[in-house]
């Protein structure tokens, strides 16, 4: 059914404010070096504007614009804007230092927030109407007078537009008749619903005034009311990546995009840049620090996972089955996911992207059955691919012994200075080498990594390679307090990737032990040479062995 979409406006700008809007986030501070990384991936993804900052205002922006003036960033794709407010009540805009910052920011565009809602004007800044109706204006004209281009922020557009429709009016075309290129319509407190926004904006529409519109997320609909304003006739739409901002955050700019590219079918990014929506979105996370959440639409590490059985038995026959669009082009994959909720086709999915030849349905089948129990006993597959990995080769008979554990005991002991010392002692055989190696550490888990690691390092070298870099512990069975049975999770890493293994038990450190042995196991199967070349010349070799990562 061909369904109702608007045609792409001959001018139509990608507007990103995670530079500033972005960085009101509680808990997000951005550096200058931080802002300047960020902006060259901002410039990447090929947005049609950053704003930077707000000059004046403190000195990291300031120093943010002066970095970008002097050339420490060119960009390629975007223009610079640099965000300020109208002048202060009382003054003219030619002599004060906030539009002045702005001025002298080097950056072409200015951005300038200005109150559009009655109540504000005389609570807020505590003035008339008249004099918020002159700020507005003296500010942009002397902006455009100095030879920037202006884009107006009216704050509360919306709640002001509901309470005093022809002041909000008022303020709009102030802004357009001082020379304003776009008038942005902001739900700043992030109240509205779509079709509210959708109405609004039409109206506003009928002044003749290119319009932008900049939500927030408060009612979980900042991507939506921002579609919905596009469809009621804005050519403008601001947002920040990974949807970052003040409370709630913005309007997710990646979703707003790739809904318009991909459904409304409008080219806004260069060729090609989509594709590397997933990555550019990561990246900018690891500058953030802030963990990117899994189930962001497009880009999430979750958007195109699959756990269900029914799910992964349609999608053999055809991916699009259960997904609303290919993966790659956000530049994200599809997983399968290995749980309890697996069917035979997960595992036939699953153990194809790690190498392994399950058509076999009886195989496939005794290979679920194995998941299912041992999901049921505690363990969980799907953040431990490593461990699947393992259980496969075992039904597959394709898991050389790399060595034995005869026997392993920890002991801790609280020492006359009051100081906890632990102690690990492990018997293993490997490569026909039998050894019993004593380990310390400063806790029980460290004190078994660290014997692990002695008692293998004679067979097995590289094992020093490997380092536990994440140990996780969850109990399963609430409310049975310390005799409760607990999972553990283990993130071994070789240095350029990593992996993840699980074991489960009543005593936490028969667990660790578990997760600590298949972790090395698996950490050999990958990166020993010789271990390798042994795996290759077995009968069951996978045809191309995948690594599962992290
Ligand atoms: C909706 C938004 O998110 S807009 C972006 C908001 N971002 C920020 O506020 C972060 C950066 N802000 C700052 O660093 C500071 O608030 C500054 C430098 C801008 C101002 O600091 P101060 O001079 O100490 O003022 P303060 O923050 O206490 O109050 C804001 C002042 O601006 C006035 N003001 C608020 N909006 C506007 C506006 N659109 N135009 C002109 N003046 C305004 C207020 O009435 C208040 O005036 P007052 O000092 O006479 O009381
Ligand atoms: C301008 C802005 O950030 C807002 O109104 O939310």
């Amino acid at each position: 059914m061909p369904l109702r979409l608007r045609p792409k406006p001959a001018e139509f700008h990608v507007y990103d404010t995670t530079l500033r809007d972005g960085s009101q986030q509680e808990g997000l501070n951005l550096s200058v070096t931080d802002k300047l990384t960020i902006a060259g991936y901002l410039d990447e993804l090929g947005v049609s504007f950053i704003e930077g900052g707000w000059p004046g205002a403190n000195p990291s922006d300031t120093s943010f614009f002066q970095a970008m003036a002097h050339g420490d960033l060119v960009l390629r794709n975007a223009t610079l804007v640099a965000f300020g407010f109208t002048r202060r009540v009382g003054m003219r805009a030619a002599d004060d230092p906030l539009t002045a910052a702005l001025r002298d920011s080097g950056a072409p565009v200015a951005c300038v927030v200005a109150k559009s809602h009655d109540r504000h004007v005389e609570q807020a800044l505590r003035t008339t109407l008249a004099e918020n109706l002159d700020m507005i204006t003296d500010t942009v004209s002397h902006l455009r007078a100095e030879g920037q281009r202006v884009f107006v922020d009216c704050e509360h557009f919306f709640n002001g537009f509901l309470e005093n429709r022809s002041y909000a009016l008022e303020c709009v075309a102030a802004a357009a008749g001082a020379g304003a290129e776009v008038v942005v319509l902001c739900d700043t407190n992030g109240g509205m619903l779509p079709p509210w926004v959708g109405e609004i904006v039409a109206e506003v529409s009928e002044l003749g005034v290119q319009l932008g519109i900049h939500c927030h997320n408060d009612t979980g609909c900042a991507v939506a009311n921002t579609l919905a304003a596009v469809d009621a006739g804005a050519m403008h739409v601001q947002g920040t990546v990974n949807g970052y901002g003040e409370r709630t955050g913005n309007a997710d700019l990646v979703s707003v995009v790739a809904n318009l590219e991909l459904k409304y079918g409008w080219p806004l990014l260069p060729a090609g840049a989509l594709q590397e929506a997933t990555r550019l979105a990561h990246a900018i996370a690891e500058v953030t620090n802030v963990p990117p959440s899994a189930r962001q639409p497009y880009v999430g590490l979750s958007s195109f996972a699959h756990k269900a059985g029914l799910h992964a038995s349609a999608i053999k026959v055809d991916p699009n089955l259960y997904q609303h669009i290919d993966p790659a082009v956000v530049g994200n994959d599809m997983r399968m996911l290995v749980s309890d909720m697996a069917g035979r086709a997960n595992i036939q999915l699953k153990g194809e992207e790690l190498g392994f030849d399950l058509s076999d349905r009886d195989l496939a089948a005794r290979v679920t059955e194995k998941v299912k129990e041992a999901e049921a006993a505690g363990y969980t597959f799907e953040a431990a691919d490593a461990s699947f990995e393992l259980l496969l080769r075992r039904e597959l008979g394709d898991l050389p012994e790399l060595f034995t554990v005869h026997s392993w005991r920890v002991f801790t002991q609280l020492t006359h200075d009051q100081q906890t010392d632990t102690e690990c002692t492990v018997k293993i055989t490997a490569r026909g080498q039998s050894q019993r190696v004593v380990g310390e550490g400063n806790g029980p888990v460290n004190a078994l990594d660290h014997a692990l690691q002695l008692a293998l390092a004679p067979a097995y070298p590289m094992i020093e390679k490997l380092t536990l870099v994440d140990y996780r512990v969850r109990i399963l069975d609430q409310g049975h307090g310390t005799d409760a049975t607990v999972r553990v999770l283990i993130t071994t890493s070789d240095g350029r990737r990593g992996w993840t293994t699980v074991g489960v038990g009543q005593n936490i450190i028969e667990a660790s032990w578990e997760a600590l042995v298949e972790s090395y196991v698996y950490g050999l199967l990958h990166t020993d040479a010789r271990v390798a070349a042994q795996l290759a010349s077995s009968p069951t070799a996978p045809a191309q062995p995948v690594p599962a990562g992290v």
